[in-house]
């Protein structure tokens, strides 16, 4: 993993100023311009920089996700400014400015003031005053920018030309649609643990607590505004968690009874293997082969009152976790692309390449062939992805049944491919449901 090239935040800006946000935003999107993934650049400027106030966080959050949903096209027109590349992170301060001039022109003398005090910080200064004139030109030229932009695939849909055209291949109807969520800020979605609270208990607490949500689902609360946990009634209870509307499908759809002995294999960090507790009184292994990620899931059930047994393992590997008694139920929530949830994660549109979707798709197949073998005969297993590529959901499946005779798929509310396309209401999943017949 390529190291932070400034790892040190400015020092001679206010922490609280607009300047500041900038510059750290900058140094973030320029790891991720150099191929480190945004949660590992955060995590490392959160474990140098503990004490950074909630506020300022948000903010330094809120400008580095959106400015990295709307890189495409801030990169395209800073490419028609610049005469020759500048050397990172100016380029990316730069993008992160044009971003912010973007979505509050209102405020355009603040941000080309503050961009410019941050460039200030940067590589000596030396930079000063072509971050002036760079976003002076923007400012003057932005009705010929717009437009030019508006022309080119990658700065109008602000995702990588092969997602593009894959999307468009597999889409040829919604590939739009598609991208234009992929855009936006994702919804903020609550699910209700029945064990310790019932929906009209929450919404009760929720509009004395003046909180806006509409519901559903059974168990499935859509918040109006995304709010920090921390101001909802009943989270610290264990009443809540926070989980996508399409990600609770995954317990729904797996068909659980009282008794079960039933495996989450990839299931760090325990959304969905909470869930399931919630949903029936079972037996839960649940695995993962990140010991970091495994240890979440401890803490997640704990906070919930819920327990599994929980292993760190990867799941090909039976020997190493599989005490040869087969199970009932197997949820394979399966490594993948992330490409239904990339407005969550907009940073992975630009890491990732054309060839990684056959990359998953070959572990995929991989673990469905081990999980397979853990199955009893009668037994189901639920398939699911965050991905809307069709080489990691529907072709996958089919490819998987056609090698075992003993694979019979299950229709998920009248589909036997169940794919959910990101929209207001939810992310994008993947879901199919097989049943072993011998
Ligand atoms: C999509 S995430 C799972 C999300 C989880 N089910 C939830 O709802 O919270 C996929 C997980 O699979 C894990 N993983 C990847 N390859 C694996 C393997 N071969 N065996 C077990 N876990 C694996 C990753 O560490 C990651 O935590």
């Amino acid at each position: 993993m390529p190291t932070p090239a400034h790892p040190a935040p400015p020092t001679r800006l206010p922490e609280d100023s607009l300047g500041y946000a900038l510059l750290t935003s900058a140094e973030l999107i320029a790891e991720v311009v150099g191929g480190t993934a945004l949660t590992d650049a955060l995590a490392r400027l959160w474990a140098a920089h503990p004490a950074t106030p909630a506020g300022v966080r948000g903010a330094i959050l809120d400008l580095t996700y959106s400015t990295l949903r709307d890189y495409g096209r801030q990169d395209f027109i800073l490419g028609k400014l610049l005469q020759k590349p500048l050397p990172e992170p100016v380029q990316s301060l730069l993008r992160v400015a044009l971003h912010r001039l973007a979505v509050r022109p209102d405020t355009a003398h603040t941000v080309v003031d503050q961009a410019v005090s941050a460039a200030s910080n940067l590589i000596g200064g030396k930079f000063k005053g072509v971050a002036n004139g760079v976003l002076r030109n923007a400012l003057r030229q932005s009705g010929e920018l717009a437009q030019a932009a508006d022309t080119d695939m990658v700065a109008e849909h602000r995702h990588p030309p092969w997602w593009i055209r894959r999307l468009k291949n597999q889409y040829p109807q919604k590939w739009r649609a598609i991208l234009a969520a992929g855009n936006t800020h994702p919804p903020m979605a609550l699910r209700v643990n029945p064990l310790r609270a019932s929906d009209d208990e929450v919404l009760a607490d929720f509009a004395a607590a003046g909180i806006t949500v509409k519901r559903l689902a059974a168990g499935t609360l859509l918040l109006d505004q995304p709010l920090s946990v921390s101001r909802l009634p009943g989270f610290a209870e264990g009443c809540l968690s926070v989980q996508d509307a399409g990600a609770q499908h995954a317990a729904r759809y797996l068909d659980l009874d009282d008794g079960q002995r039933v495996l989450d294999a990839c299931a760090a960090p325990g959304g969905k293997s909470a869930h399931i507790l919630e949903t029936a009184d079972v037996a839960l292994t649940a695995l993962d082969s990140s010991p970091v990620r495994a240890q979440r899931i401890s803490e997640n059930l704990a906070r919930l009152g819920l327990a599994a047994e929980v292993k760190a393992s990867d799941c090909r590997k039976l020997d190493a976790w599989w005490d040869g008694r087969p199970f009932e139920r197997i949820l394979a929530d399966v490594p993948c692309s992330a490409s239904g949830v990339v407005r969550r994660n907009p940073d992975i549109k630009w890491l990732r390449r054309s060839d990684d979707i056959p990359r998953f798709a070959a572990q995929q197949a991989e673990i469905l062939e081990a999980l397979w073998q853990t199955l009893a005969p009668g037994g189901k297993m639920l398939y699911a992805t965050c991905s809307v590529f069709a080489e990691e959901n529907g072709d996958q499946i089919t490819a998987f049944a056609a090698r075992h005779p003993d694979c019979r798929r299950l229709p998920i509310a009248g589909q036997l491919d169940c794919q959910y396309l990101p929209c207001a209401e939810h992310d994008g999943f993947f879901y199919a449901l097989l049943e072993k017949t011998a």
